[in-house]
């Protein structure tokens, strides 16, 4: 009886054929036959490498498998992540809709969602920029404002580049939307909970009850996003990290209170 390594040489020619369609076949088209393997062709196949000798083939072919065998172990790890990422972000979803396990909770939801919006938070920051009578107090509002509008940027172009569509159990019912929010990667409520949160934490004094309250609120804002359906989990962890990495631009780019002048007569 042949051996499991004989037989499957038998359905291919050669040795060196051989490991190749072993590796090849992680990458070839499901509906395809093991004859007919649909993948991409490979350099060696082209009319002007079968000029070369067989001898020469032969020399190229380790350093060609090398290349391959990197972008499939990539591409499995990755297809296996967002197959995770889609599960989990489902299972989590228990406030998607208000027949979910968790729905009863989708009103208290919503209102974490809206105490992270855009909209409230650039008004309460021009509303306390305009009240502030210290200058200590306007640079930091200004910056805080800097802030909120280049995170909105940001997340636009990314969500823009990206065009990453929300999860299947979201429901498109938030208010005050643009037209990139169609997009889910990544999610601009997380982005801006982190990189508000780094910022009060850096550049307010408050008491210590007060600095545990805003780093649950952090978490819960992005927490809520997959509960409420409108991301994955990839969406939101990436959207975290993209915020704190955003507050250490603000603070390199850290605007003086000196432009507001200039602003306000522009
Ligand atoms: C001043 C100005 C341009 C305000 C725009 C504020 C605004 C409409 C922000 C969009 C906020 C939003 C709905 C983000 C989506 O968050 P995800 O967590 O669902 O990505």
């Amino acid at each position: 009886m042949p051996s499991p390594r004989t037989a499957r040489a038998a359905n291919t020619t050669g040795s060196i054929s051989n490991e190749k369609f072993e590796f090849m076949s992680l990458l070839t088209n499901r509906t395809s036959t093991p004859e007919t393997p649909t993948s991409r062709p490979r350099t060696s196949d082209s009319p002007v490498h079968r000029k070369d000798s067989s001898s020469s083939q032969q020399q190229q072919l380790p350093e060609e498998d090398c290349m391959k065998l990197n972008p499939s172990f990539l591409g499995i790890a990755l297809r296996s992540l967002l197959a995770i990422d889609l599960w989990l972000s489902k299972k989590m979803g228990v406030c998607a809709r208000d027949g979910s396990s968790w729905g009863s909770a989708r009103p208290l939801m919503k209102l974490v969602e809206i105490s992270g919006h855009g909209i409230p938070w650039i008004c309460c920051t021009i509303y306390c920029l305009y009240k502030s009578d210290s200058s200590a107090g306007r640079e930091v509002i200004l910056n805080l404002l800097f802030a909120l509008l280049l995170d909105i940027i940001l997340v636009g172009v990314v969500k823009g580049i990206v065009k990453r569509r929300r999860p299947t159990q979201n429901r498109m019912d938030m208010f005050a939307t643009f037209s990139v929010d169609k997009y889910s990667f990544p999610s601009g409520h997380a982005t801006r909970a982190a990189m508000v949160s780094r910022f009060m934490l850096n550049h307010l004094v408050l008491a210590v009850p007060v600095r545990i309250l805003v780093m649950l609120w952090a978490i819960v804002i992005s927490l809520s996003r997959v509960m409420l359906g409108r991301h994955n989990v990839t969406d939101v962890l990436f959207g975290f990290f993209m915020g704190y990495m955003q507050y250490s631009l603000v603070e390199y780019f850290w605007l003086s209170p000196n432009i507001l002048p200039v602003l306000f007569k522009m």
